[in-house]
């Protein structure tokens, strides 16, 4: 095998927007029903004053190293414990269910008092989140599907109504529609998530993302596909790399060419399969972990929408106040006649 010669660093300058009106729709349901919960199991930060519970779904798809990595740089920078789940086989589901019941508070009419936990799974689109409330409900109550799943993104529209996962105490869930910050400022991390699939694949060029598993598998000397698709010396050039792809799998144009489209879908969902192995896009190294931690308060754009959110609560808190009053007075002209 002759010795390759790889990129040092994966140039591309393409910024990505994506942020269909269903998403901007479901991030203002999200955060109006916010105050209706008490904890929320997060994908991703979003609701800082709620209890929360982090979890990292598909833990099957990533390199194994990383766990212990990102479970102790939680707990140091954040005091945040962080569960790592496969929604598809159940792993760890129990645990979060044990947590859940812990969090229950007494609710329910005076004559029908219950101890219950509403949780709202919030999370960018296609992380796992209807697949992790499937889980819980499988495992919690015995029960099969309730929130649909899929490979696309946007499967989930709405904040649909609750799905119950524990009888006593009583815990229910809200599965919400996958919602990204709308400006992804760095192009790089644009391509991450479109590999998550997280974006619709065709918003980024399908040969760019194969572009960027190729630069990420040889940095990590990873050269399992030369084995996968009869590849016969490795390389970091994805115009020798994608015809072979395409020779292996057959697809061709109708004049014979490759068809270098199907190729980078085929790998992209190889990837996103696990077929490529377990590996982590991000550099979870301590030290970046512990910057982007650290970071991640001071960053703009989540304070500005921290800001906003806390805006909506207060005017919501105001309004129930100013409803509660107007109840009060009324009950009170009612007892006087
Ligand atoms: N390998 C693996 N795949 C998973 C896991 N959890 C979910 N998936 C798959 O990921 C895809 C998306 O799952 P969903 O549960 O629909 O994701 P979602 O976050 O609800 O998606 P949106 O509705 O788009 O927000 C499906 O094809 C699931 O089978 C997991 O733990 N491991």
């Amino acid at each position: 095998m002759n010795p390759l010669h790889a990129r040092n660093a994966f140039v591309y300058d393409k910024i990505i927007n994506w942020f269909p009106g269903h998403m901007a729709k479901g991030l203002r349901l999200i955060t109006e029903k916010l105050n209706a919960v008490q904890v929320v199991i997060e994908f991703e930060p979003i609701a800082q004053k709620k209890d929360r519970l982090i979890v990292y779904n598909k833990s099957d798809l990533a390199h194994p190293d990383t766990e212990a990595v990102i479970t102790k740089a939680f707990k140091e920078f954040k005091g945040q414990d962080v569960v790592f789940t496969n929604a598809n086989e159940d792993t760890n589901i129990k645990g979060i269910i044990k947590y859940l019941a812990t969090k229950a508070k007494v609710s329910g009419t005076a004559s029908e008092k219950e101890l219950t936990t509403t949780v709202m799974v919030v999370g960018m689109p296609n992380v796992g989140k209807s697949s992790l409330i499937n889980s819980l409900r499988r495992i919690g109550v015995k029960k099969g599907k309730a929130a649909p799943t899929g490979a696309i993104p946007g499967i989930t529209r709405t904040v649909a109504g609750t799905i119950k996962v524990l009888d006593s105490p009583k815990v229910y869930l809200i599965d919400t529609p996958g919602v990204m910050i709308p400006h992804i400022p760095d192009p790089i991390s644009a391509i991450k998530v479109a590999l998550t699939g997280a974006i619709s694949d065709h918003l980024s060029d399908e040969e760019v993302i194969a572009d960027y598993l190729l630069f990420q598998l040889n940095q990590a000397q990873d050269y399992s596909y030369l084995k996968l698709y009869n590849i016969k010396e490795p390389t970091d050039d994805i115009r020798v790399f994608l015809p072979q792809v395409a020779k292996y799998i057959g697809a061709l144009k109708k004049g014979g060419e490759y068809n270098l489209t199907a190729a980078a879908q085929f790998l992209i969902k190889q990837y996103r399969l696990g077929k490529l192995g377990r590996f982590t896009l991000d550099d979870i190294q301590p030290e970046s972990l512990a910057r982007f931690l650290t970071k991640e308060i001071e960053d703009p754009v989540s304070r500005r929408q921290q800001k906003k959110a806390n805006k909506i609560e207060d005017r919501r808190l105001k309004r129930l106040q100013q409803l509660r009053k107007a109840e009060e007075a009324e009950s009170n002209i009612e007892s006087k006649l």
